[in-house]
């Protein structure tokens, strides 16, 4: 059945064709996301949610969807999205970073401009016709000093425009290298010395616990009087009670805002202040930038849907188309791996280690060690896949080692899985032959070769003559049909292990009859 997407905000109907090309299908109902009810009750029947920031993808938008595998935002910001709650569900978010970034930099200078010059309230008062040319006296903005909070993508597209404008660009932001700051023209500050220093202050960090309220009524004190600010990136980085207080004793000469601790803003503290301006979260909506990440998120979720490849994702390493089909078998090799050790441990485990040599090595490690740790998770966590597995590891405190090495024996890829509980090591490694499919090649560091079926029977033994038989006969003296059997051993007389893969269920008391069997350590059946 072709994948379904659901379009719950205003995006362009370039996605809904790119979609629909790609044989998805595609429900688009734009104003949707607004309707919480009647998101939940439909969200149910889509595996893709594409986004802009009106729908809110809540815990229990999330509880709803069912099928959901990806949410699409065609934009930056993923505020709007419970990601936490999305990686527990093993449903991918991704965005499109660099789609509107040019748009949304513009349109801080068009506000710094707007503030600078008074444009909306000039605009109003000539169009009444009241001709006031004293009351509009404006600032220029060449030789001025802009204090960009946040350099990052929007923030150097708006220190370069600035610098063609002849403004000074300093600059907080703890990620920002004296390497990048350079290149840019920007002098990096610390956040005390831009309040100090800034005529002009605009914003480009996310909301986090760090930025929220980073203009508050103390950093306000702390700028020069008649500063101008600018927030194109989120509300809630400046308290709105302490800006209106600033606007209203002159403090702040103007302040421009398209972002609002509460949006919709129907009504804000902030309106009626003298020289704000205010736009209704318009950073990113110029046709340029909505064509491209609505092409953007639809040609991502589609990728994902139909092939598996991962791009931009916020909670899953990326998979690009190219690579995505030369790691499927490698990826089922990586679950089969974690899988088998996952059903062979029921103590606490401290550590799994993944070693990757050969081709494998220089591959998508990551992806491969996130198929692991979900094959490994999932006889406890039914549910847990890819994209939730990492978290889930994390949260139960598995220490995740990953190791890379060139080629040492005569597999092309080897890949080998180590559990590390507090009373033992145990390992397991495979490889994908020629013919695509993943085998398994050693357990406890004994060889055999073993291709996993769906039901699987494993057991440990001494090697001893007669095991085999007595064995085989107790399968079919069930009824239980051996399609294939693979053994191996550490040494004549030593360690032995069988690995068979039967046809049918195998009975409990089956199981417990073949461990009475002489020399036998271990029964356990497995499935895949
Ligand atoms: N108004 C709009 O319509 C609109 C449009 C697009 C993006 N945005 C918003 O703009 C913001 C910036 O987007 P971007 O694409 O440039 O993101 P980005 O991730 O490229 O850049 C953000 C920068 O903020 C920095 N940063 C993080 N914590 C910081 C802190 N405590 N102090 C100072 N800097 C800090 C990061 O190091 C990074 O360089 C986001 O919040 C995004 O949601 C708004
Ligand atoms: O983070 C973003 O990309 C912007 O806030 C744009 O939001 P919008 O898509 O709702 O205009």
């Amino acid at each position: 059945m072709a994948p379904r997407v659901l379009i719950s905000d205003d995006l362009s109907e370039t996605a809904v064709q790119i979609f629909r090309d790609r044989g998805i299908e595609v429900d688009f109902q734009p104003k949707l996301g607004k309707d919480k009810e009647k998101l939940l009750e439909l969200i149910g029947q889509y595996d893709g949610l594409a986004i802009r920031s009106a729908t809110k993808v809540t815990e229990k938008v999330i509880a709803a969807a069912t099928n959901l595998k990806v949410i699409g935002r065609a934009g930056i910001g993923v505020d709007n999205v419970d990601i936490p709650a999305a990686t527990a569900k093993g449903i991918i978010v991704m965005n499109t970073p660099f789609g509107n970034s040019i748009t949304t930099a513009e349109h801080a200078i068009a506000m710094m401009f707007a503030t600078a010059r008074q444009l909306p309230a000039a605009d109003a008062s000539t169009q009444a016709g009241k001709w006031e040319k004293s009351r509009f006296m404006g600032v220029e903005v060449t030789a001025k000093t802009l204090g960009i909070i946040g350099c990052g993508n929007i923030g150097s597209i708006v220190a370069q425009r600035a610098i063609g404008l002849s403004m000074k660009v300093i600059a907080f932001d703890p990620f920002l290298s004296d390497e990048r700051a350079r290149e840019m023209g920007v002098e990096k500050v610390d956040l005390d010395t831009l309040f100090r220093r800034a005529d002009f202050i605009t914003l480009h960090t996310p909301l986090t616990d760090k930025t929220r309220n980073v203009i508050d009524a103390a950093a306000i004190a702390k700028m020069k009087d008649g500063v101008r600010i600018v927030n194109c990136a989120r509300g809630g980085l400046i308290d709105e009670q302490a800006l209106r207080a600033a606007l209203d004793s002159g403090k702040v000469a103007g302040a421009a805002v398209d972002v609002f601790t509460e949006e919709p803003a129907t009504s804000n503290v902030l309106f009626g202040a003298p020289n704000i301006v205010c736009t209704p979260h318009l950073g990113a909506s110029t046709t340029e930038a909505q064509e491209n990440v609505a092409l953007q998120v639809a040609e991502q979720m589609s990728e994902y849907l139909i092939n598996g490849a991962v791009q931009n994702a916020l909670n899953m390493p990326s998979i690009t188309a190219e690579e995505a089909p030369r790691l499927t078998p490698l990826v089922k090799l990586a679950e089969q791996l974690g899988s088998f050790a996952g059903q062979l441990t029921d103590t606490d485990v401290k550590a799994v280690r993944i070693e990757y040599e050969g081709a494998v090595a220089n591959m998508n490690t990551r992806a491969l060690t996130a198929a692991a740790l979900a094959g490994f998770l999932q006889p406890q966590l039914q549910t847990v896949n890819m994209v939730s597995a990492p978290a889930y590891a994390k949260e139960r405190g598995i220490k995740i080692e990953e190791t890379r090495r060139e080629q040492r024996g005569a597999y092309e890829s080897y890949m080998r899985l180590t559990v590390v509980t507090e009373e033992q090591e145990r390992a397991v490694a495979g490889t994908v032959f020629s013919d695509g499919k993943p085998r398994i090649i050693q357990i406890k560091g004994i060889n055999l070769e073993a291709e996993l079926g769906p039901r699987m029977l494993y057991v440990t033994n001494q090697d001893k003559p007669g095991f085999v038989g007595r064995f085989a006969s107790l399968l079919g003296d069930s009824g239980v049909n051996i399609a294939t059997f693979s053994l191996g051993r550490d040494a004549p007389g030593g360690s032995a292990i069988a690995l068979v893969e039967v046809d049918g269920d195998v009975p409990a008391s089956l199981v417990s009859n073949i461990g009475t069997l002489p020399g036998v350590q271990q029964v356990k059946p497995l499935v895949f």
